[in-house]
């Protein structure tokens, strides 16, 4: 698990995809690796989730997780296909329980301090802010990382190029989650090239932004 948010860290980025087929899935992959960003959540709000997933995580050359994950039966789904870590709008005892038993990260959304203690109290040392843009975004992270020492944050919801700096720029946003670098529309228009265009913006950004060791 740790491994995963070596890596997560490492790309300070992550791509949440909607997909509704699951055919784009291989073309998706190989314009986020093409633009030099080798992740993706794929979100559980269509059908097609675990077979996009699947053939992702097939390819070995992309880390694959699942989002808007609700429930463990999904948890089960989503790491039978293949995903190495589990996303979900908030925080659920069951569902990160499950991917504990089956050794997946779970990312659990949390945007109080009730919920991060809940989060904490099943040993997670990472959360999802979710969603951060209407939750009162970075000011709101900085507050909480505060008082919780140690914990880090991987706000999504309303994070764009305009705002990138404001979460990267806290040391505990470990990475943050976003669909503007994977916008549906152009995805099941197969404009992959316009895909990997918007990665490799967002990557340029995010290292730009990257802190100077
Ligand atoms: O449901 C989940 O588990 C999620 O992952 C939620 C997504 O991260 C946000 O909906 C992305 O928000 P936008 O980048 O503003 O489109």
């Amino acid at each position: 698990m740790s491994d995963v948010l070596t890596q997560l860290a490492q790309a300070r980025l992550v791509p949440v995809v909607v997909l509704d087929d699951a055919a784009d899935a291989d073309g998706l992959a190989g314009a986020l690796v093409d633009g030099g960003l080798p992740v993706a959540e794929v979100t559980f709000r269509t059908a097609a989730a675990p077979e996009a997933i699947r053939r992702m995580a097939d390819r070995g050359d992309i880390l694959i997780g699942a989002g808007t994950v609700l429930t463990p039966a999904q948890v089960d789904k989503a790491v039978d296909a293949g995903a190495r870590y589990v996303v979900s709008p908030g925080l659920s005892r069951a569902v990160v329980e499950r991917c504990h038993e089956r050794g997946v990260l779970a990312l659990p959304g949390t945007v109080t301090a009730t919920e991060i203690q809940a989060a904490l109290e099943l040993g997670l040392s990472t959360v999802k802010f979710f969603p951060a843009g209407t939750s009162g975004g970075a000011p709101a992270i900085k507050g909480f990382a505060a008082v919780f020492g140690g914990l880090s944050f991987v706000p999504t919801g309303g994070v764009s190029p305009a705002n990138l700096q404001d979460y990267l720029d806290i040391p505990a946003v470990k990475a943050v989650g976003g669909s503007w670098m994977v916008p549906q529309k152009l995805v099941a228009a197969h404009e992959f090239q316009a895909v990997t265009d918007l990665v490799s913006e967002a990557v340029a950004l995010a290292e730009k932004l990257r802190p100077s060791v």
